[in-house]
C-alpha cells in the first residue's frame, strides 16, 4: 500500500550517560522551553531523582513545581492539568518509572505543551515514545499522546535501581520479536499499513539486546547503558511507524488482559515476556523460536512462566483465549484462541 504522507514526532535530544540529570536543564534550554517547569513524579523516584531535577530548575532562576502521582489513572493525569494550570507551567517534566511519565505525558498533550522524559528505571520503552498508556474503563493498551521532546536518561541512577525494573525493559525489548511477526502477518493477511524501517529497526534491536545479554548484569552501569540505547531504540521505531504495531502484537494483548485480571501482579515487561514465548510458540509451532525467546529471558533473569510471573494456571489460560478482545489488532490469535489450545500452548512451552 502507498503511503501518501507520514510525520514522524521523535524527541530532539536524548541524553544518555553517567550524571546526565546534571544537564537537565541545559537539554531544556536547547528546546528553547519557556516558562516554569512542572515536575511530575511519584514518591522514590522523587526522592532518586525529582528533587535534584527541582534544585536544577530553581538554581536556573525557573522557579519549578513539583507533584506526585501514586497511581497511573485519569484522576492522577486530571490532576496534573489542574496543578499545570494551578501553576502556570510553561512545560512538563516527568521524572520516575512509567507511571510519572505516561501521566505528565498524557497531561502535556491535553495542554499542548512540551513534555521531558527523566526515566529512573530502564523498565519499558514508554519511556521514549509518543504513547501513554493510562487504564481507563476498559482500555489498558497505549493511546498516542505526546512525545518527548529530550530524554534525559541518567545510568548511575537507573543502574541503581531495583533489578527487576531492567529485566523488565529487556524483556519488553525481547518481545518486539513476537510483535513484528504479528505485524507482519496483519499486513499479509489484513492488508494493514507496514513499515519496512520501523519493523527492522524494531527487530534489529532485539536481536541486539540478546547478542548482549550475557553483558547484562545486576550493578553494571553497563546493563543500563545497553537496555536503555535499546528501548530509546524502539521508542523511535514507534514513532517511525507512527503506532505501537512494532513493539507490540499478541504477547501485549495478552498482557493488557492480566492488567485486567490481576491488576499490579507483574511488571509490564514480565508480564509480554512470558507472552512472547506462547505467541513465539504459536506463530511457528513447536520447533520453532519459542525456545531462543525463553533462552533469552532466562539468561536475563526475567520471568518464564506463570510461577514467575506470581499468577496462577486458570489467570494464564483466562488471558490468552479473552486476549483478542483487547483492541482491534490483528495479531496471531486471530479470532481467539479456546480453552483446549491455550492449555496446549501453555503447557507445551513451560509456562504451566
Ligand atoms: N507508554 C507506553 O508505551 C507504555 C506504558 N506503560 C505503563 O507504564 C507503567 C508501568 O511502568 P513501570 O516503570 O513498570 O511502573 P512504575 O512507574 O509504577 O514503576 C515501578 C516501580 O519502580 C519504582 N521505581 C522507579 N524508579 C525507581 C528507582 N530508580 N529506584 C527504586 N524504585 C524505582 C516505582 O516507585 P513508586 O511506587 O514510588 O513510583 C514503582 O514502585 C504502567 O502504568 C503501564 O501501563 C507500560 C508499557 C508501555
Ligand atoms: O508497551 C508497548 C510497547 O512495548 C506499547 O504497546 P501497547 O500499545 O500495546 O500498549
Ligand atoms: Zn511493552
Amino acid at each position: 500500500m502507498f503511503q501518501k504522507s507520514i510525520w514522524i514526532r521523535l524527541p530532539r535530544n536524548v541524553l544518555v550517560g553517567h550524571g546526565v540529570l546534571e544537564d537537565t536543564v541545559t537539554a531544556v534550554e536547547e528546546l528553547h522551553l519557556a516558562g516554569r517547569p512542572l515536575i511530575v513524579t511519584s514518591p522514590t523516584p522523587r526522592e532518586v531523582a525529582g528533587e535534584r531535577v527541582a534544585e536544577l530548575f530553581a538554581a536556573a532562576g525557573r522557579d519549578p513545581e513539583t507533584i506526585v502521582v501514586e497511581t497511573a489513572s485519569f484522576d492522577a493525569v486530571e490532576r496534573v492539568i489542574d496543578a499545570a494550570d494551578d501553576a502556570d507551567a510553561g512545560f512538563l517534566v516527568g521524572v520516575g518509572g512509567g507511571k510519572p511519565i505516561d501521566i505528565a505525558k498524557m497531561a502535556a498533550d491535553h495542554r499542548g505543551q512540551g513534555f521531558v522524559s527523566v526515566p529512573t528505571a530502564a523498565s519499558h520503552d514508554g519511556i521514549v515514545s509518543g504513547r501513554g498508556s493510562v487504564p481507563e474503563k476498559d482500555t489498558r493498551h497505549s493511546v498516542a499522546a505526546e512525545p518527548p521532546l529530550a530524554v534525559v536518561a541518567d545510568t548511575a541512577i537507573i543502574a541503581d535501581a531495583p533489578w527487576r525494573l531492567t529485566t523488565a525493559g529487556c524483556a519488553d525489548i525481547i518481545s518486539n520479536y513476537t510483535a513484528v511477526r504479528d505485524w507482519n502477518l496483519a499486513r499479509r493477511l489484513q492488508n494493514v499499513e507496514y513499515s519496512e524501517y520501523a519493523g527492522a529497526l524494531s527487530q534489529m534491536t532485539a536481536e541486539m539486546l540478546v547478542e548482549n545479554a550475557d553483558s547484562i548484569k545486576p550493578g553494571l552501569e553497563e546493563s543500563a547503558w545497553i537496555v536503555v540505547k535499546a528501548l530509546v531504540s524502539s521508542g523511535v521505531a514507534m514513532s517511525i511507524a507512527g503506532s505501537s504495531r512494532p513493539a507490540s502484537g499478541a504477547e501485549h494483548l495478552f498482557s493488557h488482559r492480566l492488567d485486567r485480571l490481576v491488576p499490579n501482579a507483574a511488571l509490564h515487561g514480565h508480564q509480554v515476556g512470558v507472552g512472547s514465548i506462547i505467541t513465539a510458540y504459536l506463530q511457528d509451532g513447536e520447533q520453532g523460536m519459542w525456545r531462543e525467546i525463553r533462552d533469552a529471558l532466562e539468561r536475563i533473569g526475567a520471568p518464564t512462566t506463570a510461577e514467575g510471573l506470581g499468577i496462577d494456571e486458570s489467570t494464564v489460560i483466562e488471558a490468552l483465549t479473552s486476549a483478542h478482545e483487547i483492541r482491534d489488532r490483528y495479531t496471531i490469535l486471530g479470532n481467539g484462541m479456546n480453552e483446549e489450545a491455550a492449555r496446549e500452548a501453555a503447557r507445551v512451552t513451560g509456562v504451566i
